[in-house]
């Protein structure tokens, strides 16, 4: 590289042999010319950089006759002092970081850091910094609509006639992109800015090395150190609890949803990913029967309670409680969990088991990683297909081989007799056979599937042929091997492959994750399942469901809620919030006010040639809809998509009403998907 800038700069002129003067015969600095061609000669090799600088040196030294060794020592020196006041200086703020500042440092494995960034890219000082970090920030639907409420909704939008020129107007959002305002962070490396009369400094800094434990091969590791001077860290901590407050302000009305991070993201401490954030959901707007309602809220909030902890350690029950919510789709029940996360302030964690990444170790270890209060939301678990097959097969041949072998015990003369001792059996249940011959079950034990897997291949008490066993043991490994290959196409990903399904999660994997002895205490966990006869005995035996709430298809009295409901015009903030005496939160955001908005159903662009209606006139023809509605045939959620298309015309949803139930029964008599009528 060097040699071929060389070629250049000869080829340009500027490094003309012929024209310089003679470095060997001339007699003005000749021996510097001669020390200057061995340095060119090894510098050629060793560095492009100095190379140019002994070109500098020629283009400039050697005219005015300056000594190399002069120039080298004066560059030597400046080097040498900067490196030495850079090392005082480190020295010295060393010095002043130990005896007259404060830091917190703040990892990114912690949620603190988040609220931290958040605030701080909120910070009008730390915005004018001259050394940012720019991030795109995805917004979710409610956060724009928020942003829109601030800067008037009506400001950014762009109007199409969608290239019909038919005098349509229809919103187009192409723009959408740019739009979009990045955050500003600080960048890696030390910033600082003042906030409330103090100068804090903020040191940034990032790491990835090799991950020898956790999830994936590289692990990045993110820090933040705040400081400011002064001997008290209280700024710092108010700095944070600031951070913290503001979090609290832009997320209190919402309910946070989180589901396991794909695999490859996944690191210790941060299993789960925030999927979305949206308003809570007002219990108001579920229709369920109101006792119901109550028993659940009660019971979610005695257990929330902050003593109940000690009540449960006290008479040693582990603090869980499971709730199943069962019945038909589309009737609420997952509506129903997102309404109780808004009541009581807490977060969802849903898990699906059909999730493909979810192993039974990740189930285990989601269950470990939940804060101390939270709904697990487990949706559909019957169609999550637990693995049992396996399990109930060699359950039953344990079974079988233990009758044998008690019925066919050799007696030291060689004749069988039965037993009378307790005898463990393969499935951990030991059994005392009674004396008519018949098995009394004691205490089961569970054991590792493997356990049962050997116990079961070995026994060979059983007197059934050879030929049978064989055919048997047959069947088995080839099912274990399509399990194998079924679990390669669960890692490769080939979701939705209808001839290899997925490798579910077994049972005892799904119990062990529930109440495993690692499994966090104090969360909320929700079943929904629209088949409960399908369940297992075991998971839904009190200690894992405490509480079961059944949903069903709308009662009339249900319609007439659910249309009312949607024709409202008016409507109120779910709920009050009252923060306790102690808290740290500021008068503001203590007392929200209740917000009464006065909201107009008829969106932007949609027009009803109807009269508006007063209040008695809608519930008087709410209450026409529900008795036009049959008791108990459609669910919420079909009643609520008839509705939503007709949600700018009560009087037209009334008039079509007949005519959709009409359709919808017949299509739900044939079978069909297809609607005539929506
Ligand atoms: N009881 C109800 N009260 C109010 N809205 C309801 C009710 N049931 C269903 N809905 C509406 O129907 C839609 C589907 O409801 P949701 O997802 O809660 O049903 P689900 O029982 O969980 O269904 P699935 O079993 O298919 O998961 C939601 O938009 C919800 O607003």
């Amino acid at each position: 590289m060097a040699a071929s800038m060389m070629n250049s700069l000869t080829k340009l002129g500027i490094l003309n042999h012929d024209k310089m003067p003679n470095m060997t015969t001339g007699t003005n600095g000749t021996a510097a010319a001669g020390l200057m061609d061995t340095l060119l000669a090894s510098a050629s090799q060793a560095s492009p950089v100095l190379q140019l600088v002994l070109f500098v040196y020629r283009l400039l030294g050697l005219p005015f006759g300056l000594d190399p060794s002069i120039l080298l020592t004066v560059a030597g020196t400046l080097w040498a002092a900067q490196y030495a006041i850079f090392q005082v200086y480190h020295y010295i703020e060393g010095i002043v970081e130990k005896h007259l500042m404060c830091s917190i440092t703040v990892n990114d494995n912690d949620s603190i850091y988040h609220h931290l960034m958040e605030w701080l890219s909120k910070q009008p000082s730390l915005n004018n910094n001259r050394y940012l970090m720019a991030q795109t920030v995805w917004k979710s639907a409610w956060e724009e609509d928020e942003e829109d409420d601030e800067n008037g909704v009506e400001s950014h939008l762009f109007w199409t006639d969608g290239g019909q020129g038919d005098g349509g107007k229809y919103l187009n959002f192409s723009n959408q992109a740019a739009r979009s305002v990045p955050r500003y962070v600080p960048a890696l490396g030390t910033t600082g800015f003042w906030h409330k009369g103090t100068r804090f400094r903020v040191y940034r800094r990032k790491e990835s090395f090799v991950n020898t434990s956790g999830w994936s091969a590289m692990k990045d590791q993110e820090e933040i150190k705040i400081s400011s001077f002064g001997r008290s860290i209280a700024p710092i901590k108010l700095l944070l609890a600031e951070a913290k407050i503001q979090y609290y302000h832009d997320t209190h009305q919402k309910t946070t949803i989180y589901r396991p991070r794909q695999k490859e993201q996944r690191r210790d401490y941060s299993m789960w990913q925030q999927v979305a954030r949206r308003p809570v959901r007002p219990m108001s707007t579920v229709v369920l029967d109101s006792e119901e309602k109550h028993n659940v809220l009660g019971d979610i909030n005695e257990y929330l309670h902050p003593r109940t902890p000690r009540w449960y350690a006290s008479r040693g029950i582990p603090l869980r409680r499971g709730y199943l919510f069962h019945g038909p789709p589309g009737t609420g029940k997952t509506s129903f969990s997102f309404a109780l996360a808004g009541v009581f302030g807490i977060d969802i964690y849903v898990i699906s088991l059909q999730d493909i990444s979810v192993t039974e170790e990740d189930l285990a270890t989601l269950f470990t990683r939940l804060p101390r209060r939270c709904i697990v939301l487990l949706e559909d678990i019957d169609t999550a297909g637990l693995r049992r097959d396996d399990d109930a097969e060699e359950e039953e041949e344990a079974k079988e081989k233990d009758i044998k072998a008690i019925e066919e015990k050799p007696t030291e003369n060689g004749v069988k007799e039965t037993a009378t001792s307790e005898k463990p059996i393969a499935n951990g249940t030991s059994e005392t056979p009674k004396v008519n011959g018949t098995t009394e079950k004691k205490k089961p034990k569970k054991k590792s599937k493997k356990a049962e897997e050997s116990e079961s291949e070995s026994d060979s008490s059983s007197d059934e042929s050879d030929s049978d066993r064989e055919k048997r043991k047959k069947k088995r490994s080839s099912k274990k091997s399509s399990s194998k290959k079924d679990s390669k196409k669960r890692s490769s990903g080939k979701k939705g492959d209808k001839l290899s399904p997925p490798e579910s999660i077994s049972l005892s994997g799904l119990l062990n994750a529930i109440d495993g002895v690692a499994s966090h205490e104090g969360r909320v966990l929700i079943m929904t399942t629209n088949k409960p006869e399908s369940l297992d005995e075991a998971l839904v035996r009190p200690g894992r469901v405490d509480m079961q709430v059944a949903f069903s298809h709308a009662s009339r009295q249900q319609a007439c809620e659910l249309f009312h409901r949607m024709y409202e015009a008016r409507w109120k903030q779910p709920h009050q919030i009252e923060a306790p005496n102690n808290s740290i939160l500021p008068a503001s955001l203590v007392t929200q006010e209740v917000k009464k908005q006065e909201g107009k159903l008829i969106l932007p662009g949609q027009t009803s040639d109807e009269k508006p209606m007063t209040p008695e006139e809608l519930k008087e023809i709410s209450k026409e809809f529900g008795s036009i509605i049959p008791e108990g045939v459609f669910s919420p959620a079909e009643i609520q998509g008839f509705l939503l298309k007709r949600k700018a015309s009560p009087r037209k949803a009334i008039t079509d009403a007949h005519g959709w139930i009409e359709a919808t029964i017949k299509q739900k008599e044939a079978k069909s998907k297809v609607s005539t009528v929506q």
